[in-house]
């Protein structure tokens, strides 16, 4: 994806946008913010009380006054201790809050997305939207906003303290500022640019790790180590080029203020050491507390143009998040019909899809099930199976023609409670990371052990799930990779079996287990369509042949329609043939 708003210049409605993420926070906001009022002249009155202890007691001996003096200091400097700390904790916990309701509202919106989203937009920039993005945003309060308000309220503090002592002093430290600025706006630029850099880098390497740990089958098995191996290698060293370069920046930079703030405090030296000399020229107290205000001028100085960068890189961050936010591509549910159950007649009457413009992968499909009747669909790859039972269960929305289930047009229907009446069993199953009565239940609570345990042994999985250590309890690793295609096959098919539904959907595997295991799953599979309305894309003939009908699809059109016994006497039929060719084979 091409992330050009880096480039932008500061954008203040995006700015705007996230400070109202700290509306429902105001009061800590508010805390934070009066503190770093507080904090700017906290820090100032030290040096001042120091010039005033030189000035009215060091020269005129008064020891009882500059110890109650000390004391003072002493107590500010608790004060600004803790303010700080409140400060830094505060900040940080506005931040941090914000950003966990934002993660959450965009899991949320992401879960409402229309699926054509998913296929448009890579799984990594989903997650770097929802984790590292949003991360970024904490540092807008944390690190951004807040602290430079409190920086440049501390620089004007210090600068109105300095002028107010002496004006020609202060005029004679300034006289580096140019230089000063000139450093800050080179540097800015130089570090902005050699972040966009690394987080390229990185963004790469994230890519290339993701598809290679994904893939490292299909790397090993083809000996492709080697090449990746370099490819990485390159890209690691593009990553560490840009960091370097990053680094190379601030260990230029951070020096380069040192020396002009040495110079500045040269010059005020130099001319300061001449002017007490003079009637009426600054005090001996002044010229010492005078070092120290230029530190505190520099001291910010020198953070500011980073934390500016700092906020840059927050908004640009907020800015792709709110682009998640307002995608309105969100599944249209606007049916209200909610039945506890279905009968399940399904009809479809010139049914027109496609997944994009006019590229219609289903034309004019017009067929009817009744209920409790099982459809088998063939046809070869590419045809549009997978796309029928994409629209059924409203992943994709049809643009022509009428589908109806139980005589009630698709979309009347509450999208919830009409994908609670179906259950899909995909052909290549997906595990979550859980146990296995977990990825059964998909933790709904109302789904008992009881019911998970009959409903396995009706399938014929419970045996095999009893033998793995901890049963129901196993701890199945990411995507189920520790079981076999064929318990993962059962696994899916009690979950579809537990929740009862009233239509199924089912996408038979292709790949072939031991005849035993077949044996078993062939069994499951009719235990899965007694008694309901089953729409499957059917690749075993033991399935085909009890199917009440047979749907043989070519290029998203129905080429012929009708009970195994029927297709099969068809001279020149497309299902004789694949019969004849593909199905007879398999069966053998
Ligand atoms: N999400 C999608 N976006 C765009 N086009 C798609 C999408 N999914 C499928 N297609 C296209 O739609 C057509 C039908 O795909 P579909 O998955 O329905 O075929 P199929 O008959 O199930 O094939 P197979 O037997 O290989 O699974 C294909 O040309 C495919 O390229």
């Amino acid at each position: 994806m091409a992330e050009k708003p880096e480039q932008k210049k500061f954008d203040l409605e995006t700015l705007l946008r996230v400070l109202k993420l700290a509306l429902p926070y105001k009061k800590v906001a508010a805390l934070a913010l009066l503190l770093a009022v507080l904090l700017a002249p906290l820090a100032i009155a030290r040096p001042r009380l120091i010039q005033k202890m030189i000035d009215d007691y060091v020269f005129v001996g008064d020891v009882e006054g500059l110890t109650f003096w000390a004391f003072v200091i002493a107590g500010l400097l608790i004060v600004e201790a803790i303010c700080r700390y409140a400060f830094i904790y505060s900040s940080n916990w506005l931040g941090q809050s914000i950003i966990r309701d934002l993660r959450v509202r965009v899991f949320k919106h992401i879960n409402s997305l229309k699926l054509s989203y998913f296929d448009k937009t890579p799984i990594g920039t989903s997650t770097t939207r929802t984790i590292s993005d949003i991360q970024s945003i904490n540092s807008v309060f944390a690190e951004g906003i807040i602290t430079i308000l409190a920086d440049l309220l501390s620089i004007i503090a210090v600068l109105a303290i300095m002028i107010t002592t002496s004006w020609k002093l202060t005029l004679i430290c300034l006289t580096t500022m140019p230089f000063l600025m000139l450093a800050s706006y080179i540097f800015k630029e130089a570090v902005k640019k050699s972040y966009q850099q690394v987080r390229t880098q990185i963004q790469k390497m994230n890519a290339f790790l993701q598809e290679r740990i994904t893939g490292m089958r299909i790397v090993q098995f083809f000996n492709a180590e080697k090449q990746e191996r370099e490819s990485f290698a390159e890209i690691n060293a593009g990553l560490r080029k840009a960091n370097i370069n990053a680094i190379l920046y601030y260990a230029i930079f951070f020096p380069t203020v040192d020396l002009i703030a040495a110079a500045s405090l040269a010059l005020m030296v130099w001319w300061g050491a001449q002017d007490v000399a003079r009637a009426g020229g600054v005090t001996l107290g002044a010229l010492v507390a005078f070092p120290i205000y230029i530190n505190m001028l520099f001291r910010p100085i020198r953070v500011l143009a980073d934390k500016f960068n700092t906020l840059q890189m927050g908004l640009v961050a907020a800015e792709r998040v709110f682009a998640v936010i307002d995608r309105t591509d969100q599944i249209e549910n606007n049916g209200t019909i909610a039945p506890k159950r279905l009968k399940g007649e399904i009809n479809f009457k010139d049914v027109w899809f496609s997944y994009v413009g006019n590229d219609w992968i289903l034309k004019d499909l017009s067929f009817e099930l009744k209920e409790n009747e099982t459809l088998a669909i063939v046809g070869s790859t590419g045809s549009g199976k997978t796309t029928i039972t994409n629209i059924i269960n409203r992943f994709y929305e049809y643009q022509k023609g009428d589908i109806s289930i139980d005589g009630v047009p698709l979309r009347d229907y509450d999208m919830y409670a009409l994908r609670s009446r179906m259950a899909m069993v995909l052909q290549d199953v997906f595990l979550f990371t859980g146990s296995v009565f977990d990825n059964i239940s998909l933790r709904d609570p109302e789904i008992t052990h009881d019911q998970v345990i009959s409903a396995a042994k009706m399938i014929g999985a419970h045996e095999f799930i009893e033998k793995l250590p901890g049963g129901y309890d196993y701890d199945v690793q990411e995507r189920g990779a520790t079981l076999s295609m064929g318990q993962r096959q059962l696994i899916s098919f009690v979950r579809a079996l537990v929740f009862d539904p009233d239509i199924l959907i089912l996408d038979e595997a292709t790949s072939s287990v031991d005849p035993e295991t077949e044996g078993v799953i062939q069994h499951a599979i009719e235990k899965l369509m007694d008694a309901r309305t089953s729409i499957v894309i059917a690749h075993r003939l033991s399935t085909i042949r009890n199917a009440n009908n047979i749907m043989v699809l070519e290029k998203g059109e129905i080429k012929e329609f009708g009970p195994h016994d029927e297709l099969v006497e068809l001279d020149n039929g497309r299902y004789r043939e694949l019969y004849e060719m593909q199905f007879l084979e398999m069966s053998e």
